[in-house]
């Protein structure tokens, strides 16, 4: 399958995440893209309605899998942007992650997930897998568990 892991990432954690799902699902045999979000103008202080530089197409994407960061204790606001600017994802099975500083999925893990569930779900995607990755010193397994949940979701679809 052709898989797409669209991100944001501000200072690299779910880039390293999304890098670790890239090994992962090349390994199992699909084409895997990343591509991060940029916001046109820099990264400060983006709104909803801000411009992202270099919006991805998902149309030859089989699978997509969106990531982002924690901000106040909210879905990254460039992740939000993007996905607000998508016309549809009618037909797409898609699965979210985010990462996380602060302890506990309640200090915005489960808002910011259920942020993007809703975004995707508004587009008519179908959700079928999501993830919060708390950076802390567990981090490796939880990385670890979040690219083998994200790995057999994608080989249950086929
Ligand atoms: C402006 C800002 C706000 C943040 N707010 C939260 C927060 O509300 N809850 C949380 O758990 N982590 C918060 N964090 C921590 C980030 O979510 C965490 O470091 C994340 O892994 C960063 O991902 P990135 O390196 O891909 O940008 C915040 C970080 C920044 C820079």
């Amino acid at each position: 399958m052709k898989i797409g892991i669209i991100i944001h990432s501000r200072t690299g954690h779910t880039h390293f995440v999304a890098q670790r799902l890239e090994e992962k699902l090349s390994a199992d045999g699909h084409a895997v893209d990343i591509q991060q979000l940029r916001l046109a103008g820099g990264q400060d202080a983006p709104g909803k309605d801000s411009m992202i530089q270099n919006p991805p197409d998902l149309n030859g994407y089989d699978r997509v899998i969106f990531g982002a960061p924690v901000h106040a204790f909210s879905l990254s606001k460039v992740m939000e942007a993007y996905l607000t600017q998508v016309s549809s994802l009618t037909g797409k099975t898609v699965a979210c992650f985010v990462t996380k500083g602060l302890p506990f999925d309640w200090t915005g893990g489960n808002r910011a997930i259920n942020e993007l569930k809703e975004i995707c779900e508004s587009k008519w995607a179908t959700v079928s897998g999501t993830g919060i990755v708390i950076w802390n010193k567990n981090r490796q397994k939880q990385i670890d568990d979040l690219v083998e949940k994200f790995s057999r979701l994608i080989d249950l679809d086929e």
